[in-house]
């Protein structure tokens, strides 16, 4: 995804120098193929100098077979610690897209840890998430996934759920749909399904991240389910939790708030509490 060419530069950095010099290299002999002049670097933190676009990856790994999302909160706070307030010292007007799970918790921290409005900081959120569910419906109603507005919010975790009251494909809403609530069912599971069988997730990620990416370098206002800064919506406040959200040049330029179903919005005010324990879980660990 990195492929495409719509910045100048692209720096790669990584606690693992060689990790980040091997994949510019591999990147870089890929774009030969591209009708591509982006120079791709490996480089140090200064060299992040002035960036426009920052995503944020580093990641500690699982240490568990059956892990979950939220083990990896307490050593990603740290990694966050060590890079951001460098990176947004050297980039104060950059746009941050956050991918590090758990990424809602993350999201929050990384708002905290730079100093950026909150417009300026991107969790991937449950794009990810709608994507999966998107692609299962589009298979299950033969119609094209593009077609089909469905979002899956509030959490990137087990306790997301799907907006059905407000999903609909051609102007016909899914609510009370059984094939609507079967396919959630299987779309919580799916980033695990995958992970179990090929050891991580890249592909459905990636691209979701250029999606982010392409609306910001275009200022194409697309639409989409991500975690941002919740501004008081059903009640809810300073927490990081996927709403729809309109993505131009400065980042979130509109958060949208969707009619939801009493159901849905109960779910939604459960994911705020279960994310607002977490940070606060790791605002009591890492000081
Ligand atoms: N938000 C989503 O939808 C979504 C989807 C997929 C993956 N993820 C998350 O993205 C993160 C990365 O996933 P991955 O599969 O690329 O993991 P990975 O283990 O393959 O890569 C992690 C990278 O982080 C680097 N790293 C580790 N500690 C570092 C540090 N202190 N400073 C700089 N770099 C450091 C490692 O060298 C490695 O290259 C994970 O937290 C994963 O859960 C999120």
């Amino acid at each position: 995804a990195t492929m495409e060419p719509i910045a100048s530069e692209l720096w790669l950095l990584n606690r693992s120098v060689e990790k980040a010099e091997g994949d510019a290299m591999d990147l870089t002999h890929a774009s030969v193929l591209r009708n591509s002049n982006m120079t791709i670097q490996a480089g140090t933190i200064e060299d992040s100098a002035g960036s426009d676009v920052i995503v944020f990856t580093p990641s500690v790994s699982p240490t568990r077979a059956d892990w979950k999302r939220s083990d990896l909160a307490i050593g990603n706070r740290e990694i966050l610690e060590g890079w951001l307030p460098r990176l947004a010292e050297l980039s104060p007007n950059a746009v941050l897209i956050v991918v590090t799970n758990p990424v809602d918790v993350m999201t929050y921290a990384a708002i905290q840890l730079t100093g950026f409005p909150p417009e300026r900081v991107i969790g991937t959120g449950t794009l990810v998430d709608s994507i999966r569910y998107r692609s299962l419906l589009s298979a299950e109603l033969k119609i094209h996934a593009d077609d089909i507005r469905a979002y899956i919010l509030g959490e990137h975790g087990d306790d997301q759920f799907a907006a059905n009251s407000v999903a609909m494909t051609g102007g016909e809403k899914f609510i009370r749909s059984e094939t609507a609530q079967r396919l959630f069912q299987k779309t919580v599971n799916l980033g695990y399904e995958v992970y179990r069988r090929k050891g991580y997730t890249d592909y459905g990620i990636a691209l979701a991240t250029m999606t982010i990416v392409d609306s910001i370098a275009y200022d194409l206002r697309h639409t989409m389910p991500v975690s941002v800064m919740v501004d008081g919506f059903l009640g809810v406040n300073d927490v990081c939790l996927s709403l729809p959200a309109v993505i131009g040049r400065q980042g979130i330029t509109r958060i949208l708030h969707p009619p939801l179903s009493d159901e849905e919005a109960d779910a939604f005010r459960g994911c705020a509490a279960k994310v607002r324990d977490a940070i606060d879980l790791m605002a009591g660990c890492v000081q």
